[in-house]
């Protein structure tokens, strides 16, 4: 694991965009596409627009890169709360990327169809490859929650399947969520989190006792690729 701290949320976003720009490069130099699962949240919103000006809006090859994303909130595609909305916003609706390579969560259709649908998707893209997604980017909530693996919840255990559709009662809403083994057959795993509301929680995450029903982010390890945190000072602060 390697950790990445950055003075500030600012700096952290062009270290991250920066890092993400020369991977996909070199991942590019050796294959034809690049898979990559967007986050949703408030975090990644800085990331997302800076990979959508210069240098790297020219630098990606964009038309190469898929996209997915790591979950969803079952609210319409409108509302300001549905993750791929914040991503075609901030990212998708700026670059030059394949329509036909964007593979949103649906949230017109019952969320456990739409898991089902997102499963059948992913493996028929991963059907001959000994490893999953080239790029997943995750954050992580105050409570250390990751993906819609939230503290308490069954679907942090899910050794099965790849997708999982539950409700949240804490939000009042459905959520679709890729599942931690998916997440960690992938070649490259980077969280990204900021402020100093997520200090104590990433110092129990990152060196406390495992306890991956009470901080979900501690599920994360890819077995045979790369895991990286970049942090801000603030969320650091603890460590
Ligand atoms: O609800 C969610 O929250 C997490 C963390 O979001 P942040 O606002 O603290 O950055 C996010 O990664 C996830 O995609 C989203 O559904």
């Amino acid at each position: 694991m390697e950790i990445h701290i950055a003075n500030d949320t600012g700096r952290l976003s062009h270290d991250l965009a920066a890092w993400l720009s020369d991977y996909i490069k070199e991942v590019m130099s050796k294959q034809d596409r690049f898979t990559f699962v967007l986050s949703g949240g408030s975090t990644p919103k800085q990331l997302y627009a800076l990979l959508a000006e210069s240098p790297y809006k020219e630098a990606i090859d964009w038309q190469k890169v898929h996209f997915f994303w790591g979950d969803e909130r079952a609210v319409p595609f409108e509302d300001s709360r549905n993750n791929a909305k914040m991503c075609y916003d901030e990212l998708l609706n700026k670059v030059p990327v394949h329509g036909d390579h964007i593979h949103i969560m649906r949230t017109d259709i019952e969320p456990q169809e739409a898991a089902l649908e997102y499963e059948k998707v992913l493996k028929q893209y991963f059907k001959d490859s000994e490893t999953t997604f080239d790029f997943v980017l995750l954050g992580m909530g105050d409570d250390g929650h990751t993906l819609s693996l939230f503290p308490g919840t069954e679907v942090i255990h899910e050794e099965d399947a790849w997708v999982k559709a539950f409700y949240l009662p804490a939000q009042q809403m459905f959520r679709i969520t890729l599942t931690a083994p998916i997440v960690n057959n992938a070649a490259c795993v980077a969280f990204l989190a900021a402020g100093a509301g997520k200090a104590e929680t990433l110092k129990h995450v990152l060196k406390g006792e495992p306890n991956i029903d009470l901080y979900p982010s501690q599920i994360i390890n890819p077995t045979k690729g790369q895991l990286h945190w970049f942090v801000d000072q603030a969320a650091a602060a603890m460590l």
